[in-house]
C-alpha cells in the first residue's frame, strides 16, 4: 500500500552571512547549501497495518511523510502509495489518502466542523448516504455531535483534531497519513482517538502511517517500528524485536506450584555455577554468573551479565536466568546478549513451571527509544529492513496491539497476570 524506495530529499538553502556587508554579499553572490533531510530510506506498509515512523526532532519524518503525500517531490528515489506516485498525481493520490497534521487543520477557520464536513464530501463526491453512515460512524467513535456545529476557531485542541480526523476520512481511503495526531491532548482524548485508529486499522483495514513522539501511543497501537535518524534507517522491525535489543531488562515475577520445579531451578543454578566461582550463598540471591560446566561437560553461555543465575542448559531457557529466589517465589530475568523478550520468555516460563501467580515488568519505551537514538550507527543496531526481523520465533509479531502487556500503562510497562499453567 505505501511503499518507499531509495526515497531521498535534499533541501537546498541559501545562508544569510552576519552584518550588513555581508547580508550584501549573499544578495550579489548568495551562499547555497545542501541539507540532505532523507537519504536512501526504503520501507513498506502493507494493508490493514499500522507502521510508527519514529526519531528524534529533526530526523527526517515529516519530510518522509510529505513525499508521500505529494507535498514534496523526492530527489531521488520513488513513493508509491496504492499504486500512485504521489507527487505525479497528486489529484488521485488525495482521493487514495487521508492526511492529519496535528498542529495544522484541514478544516474551514471560520465555519462549524460540520459545514467543513459538507464542503468535503462535496469535493470528494462522497454519495449522500454513504456521507451520513460514515458521519454516524465517526461521530459513534470521537463523540463529534457535541461541537460539530461550533465553529472550528472556537473549537478546543481535542475537539479539532477529533473533527480534523473525520475530515480526513470522509472520502473513506485507504491509506492515512498521521503526523503527530495526538499532540497536545489530555489522556482521555488520545484514548479515544487511539481506540478510532485501532478501529479503523482493524475494522476498516486501513493503511496507517503514523509519526508521533508519544510513546504511550506506540505500545498502544504499532506493531511495528520505522526508526529513522539522521534521515537515514535506523531500524525496522516488531516494537518487541526492538524492545529486546535496546531494552534487556525486564522481570517475570512468578510463584511456582511445585516444590519440584524449585529443585530444578537449583539444580541448573548449580550447573551454572559450577566451577565454584559463584556459590549459592542460600538465601537464593545471585551474586554474578559464570560459565558454568553441564554435567554433559558442555559449557553454558558466559558473558558479563551481573546477578543473574544462567538457566540456558533448560531447554528454552536460552538467555534467561534468575534474579532472585524467595522460597516458591522466583524472579526471572535476561541473561547476555542473546536474551529474549519479556513476551517470549512468559512463554518459556509458563510453558515450563507451574505457576500460581505471574507479573511481568519491563522498562519503559522511551528508555528503549532513547537507547536506540543514541545507537544510531547504520548497520549495527539495524533489524532486517521491511519489517522482518532476526528472531522470527518472536511472538510479538503475531500478537495485537491489545494484547500486548506493554500497553498497560502510560509511564511504566508492566502487567500483573493471574494464571496457572501446567509445564511441560
Ligand atoms: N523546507 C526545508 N528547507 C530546508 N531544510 C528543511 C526543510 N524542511 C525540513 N528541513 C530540514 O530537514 C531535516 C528533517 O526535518 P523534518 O521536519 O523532516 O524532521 P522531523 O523528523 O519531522 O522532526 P520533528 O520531530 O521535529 O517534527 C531537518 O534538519 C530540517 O531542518
Amino acid at each position: 500500500m505505501i511503499e518507499a524506495r531509495g526515497l531521498s530529499k535534499v533541501f537546498h538553502t541559501t545562508v544569510r552571512r552576519p552584518g550588513l556587508g555581508g547580508a550584501l554579499r549573499s544578495l550579489v553572490s548568495p551562499e547555497r547549501v545542501a541539507k540532505v533531510a532523507v537519504r536512501d530510506v526504503d520501507f513498506r506498509v502493507g494493508k490493514g497495518e499500522l507502521l510508527a515512523l519514529l526519531g528524534p526532532n529533526g530526523a527526517g519524518k515529516s519530510t518522509t511523510i510529505k513525499m508521500l503525500t505529494g507535498i514534496l517531490t523526492p530527489t531521488s528515489g520513488e513513493a508509491l502509495v496504492a499504486g500512485v506516485v504521489p507527487h505525479r498525481d497528486r489529484e488521485r493520490n488525495a482521493h487514495n489518502i487521508g492526511a492529519v497534521f496535528g498542529q495544522r487543520t484541514q478544516l474551514w477557520w471560520d465555519l462549524p466542523a460540520r459545514e467543513s464536513f459538507a464542503i468535503l464530501r462535496d469535493i470528494y463526491g462522497v454519495p449522500e448516504d454513504r456521507y451520513r453512515e460514515r458521519i454516524a460512524e465517526f461521530d459513534g467513535l470521537l463523540e463529534l455531535s457535541e461541537f460539530w456545529d461550533t465553529r472550528v476557531r472556537h473549537l478546543s485542541l481535542g475537539q479539532r483534531v477529533r473533527c480534523d480526523l473525520a475530515a480526513s476520512l470522509l472520502h473513506d481511503p485507504p491509506v492515512v497519513f498521521l503526523d503527530e495526531p495526538t499532540i497536545g491532548m489530555d489522556v482521555v482524548v488520545k484514548e479515544q482517538v487511539r481506540r478510532f485508529l485501532r478501529h479503523q486499522v482493524e475494522e476498516r483495514e486501513r493503511t496507517v502511517l503514523l509519526t508521533t513522539h508519544d510513546m504511550t501511543e506506540v505500545a498502544r497501537l504499532a506493531e511495528r517500528v520505522v526508526l529513522i535518524n539522521h534521515g537515514r534507517i535506523v531500524l525496522d522491525g516488531p516494537l518487541q524485536e526492538i524492545r529486546r535489543r535496546f531494552g534487556g531488562t525486564w522481570q517475570i515475577r512468578a510463584t511456582l506450584a511445585d516444590a519440584a520445579d524449585l529443585q530444578e531451578i537449583e539444580r541448573q543454578e548449580r550447573f551454572a555455577v559450577g566451577d565454584g566461582s559463584c556459590g549459592s550463598d542460600g538465601s537464593g540471591q545471585g551474586r554474578g554468573s559464570v560459565r558454568g560446566d553441564r554435567p554433559d561437560g558442555s559449557s553454558g553461555p558466559g558473558g558479563p551479565f551481573g546477578g543473574q543465575r544462567d538457566l540456558s542448559s533448560l531447554p528454552g531457557f536460552a538467555g534467561i536466568g534468575v534474579l532472585r529466589r524467595e522460597g516458591l517465589r522466583v524472579v526471572f530475568g535476561p541473561v547476555g546478549d542473546g536474551a529474549p523478550s519479556v513476551h517470549e520468555a512468559l512463554k518459556v516460563v509458563i510453558g515450563r513451571f507451574q505457576v500460581t501467580d505471574l507479573a511481568l515488568e519491563e522498562n519503559d519505551l522511551e528508555d528503549v527509544m532513547r537507547s536506540a537514538y543514541l545507537s544510531d550507527v547504520p548497520g549495527q543496531g539495524a533489524l532486517a529492513p521491511g519489517g522482518s526481523s532476526s528472531s522470527p520465533s518472536s511472538p510479538s509479531s503475531s500478537s495485537s496491539p491489545s494484547s500486548d502487556p506493554s500497553a498497560s500503562s502510560d509511564s511504566s510497562s508492566s502487567a500483573a497476570v493471574s494464571s496457572t499453567s501446567q509445564g511441560g
